[in-house]
């Protein structure tokens, strides 16, 4: 299983990067903001782009405008994540991975969220970096109530299939430069 995620990941982080750039990213934010539209005033969480991620940030800055907005911070490894509140412009400073995480900013504990990703697949799994991070967190808030993960990603991100285990949290939709796969 390890060595089919670890060759699925190299194909993975190298087509996200073909992807990457031009107008595609704000057209995938244009048509998440309007799947979120819904869940307008509920909070919720995006993250912070590294390497070749979608930015979502043209996104988080229009959802702000209308509830909080938090992102992602690593309390420690094998841990779920928490969610610190972000807001346009506030100060943030490298985490762990290089992610940026707010300096300060209350806890949040999200409804809805926005979730990076390697690889998908039309049954909505999720390949991600190899930590189980969003895992444990989905896990965590969907024993404590009801929760909309919204994988965000280029079109060019979907494999045929992809491996699942029994610990692996299905997204609830993906939302792509060309369009909303919803589960
Ligand atoms: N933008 C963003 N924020 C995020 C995540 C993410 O995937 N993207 N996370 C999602 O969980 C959490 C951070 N977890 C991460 C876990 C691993 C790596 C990473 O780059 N891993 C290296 C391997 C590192 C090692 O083994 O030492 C790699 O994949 O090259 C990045 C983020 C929370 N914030
Ligand atoms: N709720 C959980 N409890 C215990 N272990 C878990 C849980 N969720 C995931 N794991 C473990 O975490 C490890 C990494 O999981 P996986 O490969 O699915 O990560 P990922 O989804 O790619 O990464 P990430 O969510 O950090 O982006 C696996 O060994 C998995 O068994």
């Amino acid at each position: 299983m390890s060595a089919e995620k670890a060759a699925l990941r190299r194909m993975a982080r190298e087509r996200r990067a073909a992807a990457h750039g031009g107008v595609r990213g704000a057209a995938a934010c244009a048509r998440l903001i309007d799947h979120l539209g819904p869940s307008l005033g509920r909070p919720m969480a995006g993250y912070m782009p590294i390497r070749t991620e979608l930015d979502p940030r043209p996104a988080m800055v229009k959802l702000s405008a209308c509830g909080v907005v938090a992102l992602p911070v690593i309390e420690a490894a094998a841990k779920p994540l928490r969610f610190r509140r972000w807001t346009p412009g506030c100060a943030t400073v490298a985490g762990p991975f290089g992610v940026e995480v707010p300096v300060e900013g209350q806890d949040i504990v999200p409804e809805v969220l926005i979730v990076p990703l390697l690889a998908f697949d039309r049954t909505g799994a999720r390949l991600g970096y190899g930590g189980g991070f969003y895992d444990r967190t989905l896990a965590q808030l969907r024993s404590r109530g009801p929760v909309l993960a919204v994988g965000l990603a280029y079109a060019a991100q979907e494999l045929p299939h992809l491996p699942s285990e029994p610990t692996d949290q299905p997204l609830d939709a993906i939302v792509t430069e060309e369009g909303v796969i919803a589960f």
